[in-house]
C-alpha cells in the first residue's frame, strides 16, 4: 500500500479515508492485503518458459491478460481526470474496465475514451440498484448502447458497511453522475441510503431479463450463494468482500475463492479480488480456480499520483510481474496454472 501522508496531501483527508478505509476495525481491509502471502507457490523446473502466455477466457472472449479494472465511486475524488484516466489505462493495456455506477464521468463519455486509444476494447458497466429502479434501468440503457458488454450487479450492498472514518471526515461527493448531476455535493451516507435494501434474488431475474447483456455478480463470498448464482443464470461471480468496506471479519476473497471453485468452478467465469498489488498475487488467484482478478485501490493510488499514465504504469507493473511469475513458476501459459502450483505456506 502506498504511502497514506503523501495521497493525504494529493487528495485530502476526505477523500482518503473513504478510498483507503474499510468497515469497523478494518480487519478485513488488513487481511486482505496479508491473505495473498498464506499462500505459498510451488515452482517446477526445466521448463521451456521462452515463450509465455497470459491469456484467459471471460465470457467466452478471449483476453490477453487476466488483470480487471475493479468498479470504483468517484474517480475524479482521485484525480481531476477522474474515471477516464482509469479507463484509459485501462484501454492501453488491453484491461478489461469495469466502470461504477457511481461514477463521476457518463458512461458514454467513459466508452468514448476507451474508443479512442483502442478501438475494439472491452467494458463492463456496473450496476446498484437503487430504490429508484428507474435510474438504475435507465442506467442499464446508456450502458448497453454505448457498448458495456456485460453487467455486473452488485450484491454486497444492501446498506453502507459501519465506515468511521467517513463518519469521522464527513466527506462529501460532488458529481455523482446517476444521482444528483447539479445536485449539491452529498455526504456518503446519503448517497449510500439511495441503495435499494429490499433487493432479493427475484429482482437478479427482472435486472438480467432487461438486461440484454450476460450479468456477472459481484460480492458473493459463499458457496450455497454461488451455486443460487449459476441457478439464477449467472454468466460470472466475482468472489468479494468489497475491498473490506462492507462487513468486517469476512474471509479475505481469495480464502473465500477455494470453496466456491469446488462448488461451481466450470460452470461459471469466476473472478476475484481485495489486495491484490503483485503480479505473483494474480498468478496464485488463477491457480486456485479464478478465471481473473480485480485490482482496485493499488490501481487508484497510481491514479491519484499520475493521473492516466500514473494508472497505466500500475497495470504494467503487475503484468510484467505476472509474466515473470509464469517463466519462474515453468507454467508459461497462465490458463495452464492450477492447484499443484500453490499451497498453504507454513506459518511460524
Ligand atoms: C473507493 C472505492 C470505491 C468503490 N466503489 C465500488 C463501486 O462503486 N461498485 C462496486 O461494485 N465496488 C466498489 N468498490 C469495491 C471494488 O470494486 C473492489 O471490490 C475492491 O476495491 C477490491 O479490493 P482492493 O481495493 O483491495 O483491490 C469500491 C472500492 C473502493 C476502494
Ligand atoms: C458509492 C458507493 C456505493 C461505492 C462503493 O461501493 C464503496 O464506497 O465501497
Amino acid at each position: 500500500m502506498s504511502d497514506p501522508l503523501d495521497l493525504e496531501a494529493l487528495i485530502g483527508p476526505g477523500a482518503l479515508g473513504y478510498f483507503a478505509g474499510g468497515a469497523g476495525s478494518e480487519i478485513t481491509l488488513r487481511d486482505n492485503l496479508a491473505s495473498w502471502s498464506r499462500y505459498a507457490l510451488h515452482p517446477r523446473v526445466l521448463v521451456d518458459v521462452s515463450e509465455r502466455d497470459l491469456g484467459t477466457t471471460l465470457l467466452g472472449r478471449y483476453r490477453p491478460h487476466p488483470v480487471v479494472v475493479a468498479p470504483m465511486a468517484y474517480q475524479k475524488h482521485a484525480h481531476e481526470v477522474g474515471e477516464l484516466g482509469t479507463a484509459e489505462a485501462a484501454a492501453r493495456t488491453e484491461s478489461l474496465y469495469v466502470l461504477s455506477s457511481q461514477t463521476t464521468t457518463s458512461p458514454p463519455d467513459v466508452a468514448r475514451a476507451m474508443e479512442a486509444v483502442a478501438p475494439g476494447s472491452d467494458r463492463w458497466f456496473q450496476l446498484y440498484v437503487f430504490r429508484d429502479r428507474a435510474v438504475s434501468h435507465d442506467l442499464v440503457v446508456q450502458a448497453r448502447e454505448s457498448g458495456y458488454e456485460a453487467l455486473v450487479i452488485t450484491v454486497d450492498f444492501p446498506v453502507a458497511g459501519w465506515r468511521e472514518r467517513d463518519r469521522r471526515t464527513g466527506f462529501t461527493v460532488e458529481h455523482p453522475v446517476a444521482l444528483n448531476p447539479s445536485g449539491p455535493p452529498l455526504t456518503t451516507e446519503q448517497l449510500f441510503a439511495m441503495h435499494d435494501p429490499s433487493l432479493t434474488w427475484d429482482d437478479i431475474g427482472e435486472f438480467a431479463d432487461a438486461a440484454g447483456m450476460p450479468v456477472v455478480l459481484k460480492g458473493i463470498l459463499r458457496p450455497d450463494d454461488a451455486e443460487r448464482a449459476v441457478d439464477s443464470g449467472a454468466a460470472g461471480i466475482i468472489v468479494s468482500n468489497h475491498g473490506g468496506r462492507q462487513l468486517d471479519t469476512t474471509l479475505s476473497g481469495i480464502d473465500a475463492l477455494v470453496p466456491i471453485a469446488q462448488a461451481v468452478g466450470g460452470s461459471v467465469d469466476l473472478l476475484v479480488d481485495g489486495g491484490v498489488t503483485r503480479g505473483w498475487d494474480v498468478a496464485k488467484a488463477l491457480a486456485l480456480g479464478a478465471d481473473a482478478v480485480l485490482i482496485g485501490r493499488h490501481l487508484l493510488w497510481g491514479l491519484a499520483r499520475g493521473g492516466a499514465q500514473g494508472a497505466e504504469d500500475v497495470l504494467r507493473q503487475v503484468l510484467a510481474e505476472l509474466d515473470s511469475t509464469l517463466a519462474l513458476l515453468g507454467c508459461p501459459a497462465a490458463a495452464d496454472l492450477d492447484a499443484s502450483y500453490v499451497g498453504p505456506r507454513a506459518v511460524g
